[in-house]
């Protein structure tokens, strides 16, 4: 379970996260709200790259203050734009740099990445410079690069937003059959339908934590 208790975070003097409380244990959660209502804020909180001001937050009994370097590799958190996550120049470089750093042997970190790139359907490109991929290829290796480390929980911060309708359903396909308990942050409203529990934040407080087919009819509501 991921519990926040009373989280404030604030920027310099500028509050982003005002005093939520969560208990998050359903397997794919969804988060949505307007730009700058603090979602990317929240995903960075969840796997301790950024810790509360105020408050604490545990993900399965690990607090993110004192025990950031466990809660990282237990969460695994997939950022918006593949090229601020993959750093290696070919596909099977950069899925091997996490493994390396943690010092699997050289026959493991292939046998991972081979089991990786035949799920994602990216075997062919094993070899390839990432700058040959596409937008929704990339957005798959990102995944891939993550998954492999094998996280307990996934944090995915806007997955289909750079994407084609096509590549869309695809990553959608790909976070449906997740064995990971997955949290999305995303605008896409097609997407959160898929989610188990929709938590709509603004301005860093939650205006509705419900079933998709209730939270997403209030989010458009308030939007518009
Ligand atoms: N590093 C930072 N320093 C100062 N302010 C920041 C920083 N990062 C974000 N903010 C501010 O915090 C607020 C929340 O930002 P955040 O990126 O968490 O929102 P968001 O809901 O993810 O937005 P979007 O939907 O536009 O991605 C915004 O007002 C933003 O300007």
């Amino acid at each position: 379970m991921i519990r926040f208790d009373n989280v404030h975070y604030h920027y310099r003097n500028r509050p982003v996260i005002n005093g939520l409380s969560l208990e998050l244990t359903e397997r794919r959660i969804g988060i949505v709200g307007s730009n700058g209502s603090g979602k990317s804020t929240l995903s960075r909180l969840l796997n301790g790259l950024l810790s509360p001001t105020e408050g604490c937050i545990t993900v399965d009994e690990l607090d993110t203050r004192t025990q950031a370097r466990q809660v990282r590799r237990r969460v695994g958190l997939v950022f918006q734009n593949p090229d601020s996550q993959i750093v290696l120049p070919t596909v099977a470089e950069d899925l091997a740099f996490g493994l390396r750093h943690q010092k699997v042997p050289k026959a493991r970190i292939d046998e991972l990445i081979d089991e990786v790139l035949t799920r994602h359907d990216l075997h062919a490109f094993r070899d390839t410079p990432i700058h040959h991929l596409s937008g929704g290829q990339k957005q798959l290796v990102a995944l891939s690069g993550v998954l492999v480390m094998s996280p307990q929980w996934l944090v995915l911060d806007e997955p289909t937003t750079l994407l084609d309708l096509r590549n869309r359903r695809r990553i959608t396909e790909v976070i449906d059959q997740l064995e990971q308990r997955a949290i999305v942050v995303s605008h896409d409203l097609e997407l959160m339908q898929h989610m188990e529990r929709v938590i709509v934040l603004d301005q860093g407080k939650v205006a509705i934590d419900a079933p998709p087919n209730i939270a997403l009819p209030f989010y458009t509501e308030q939007m518009t």
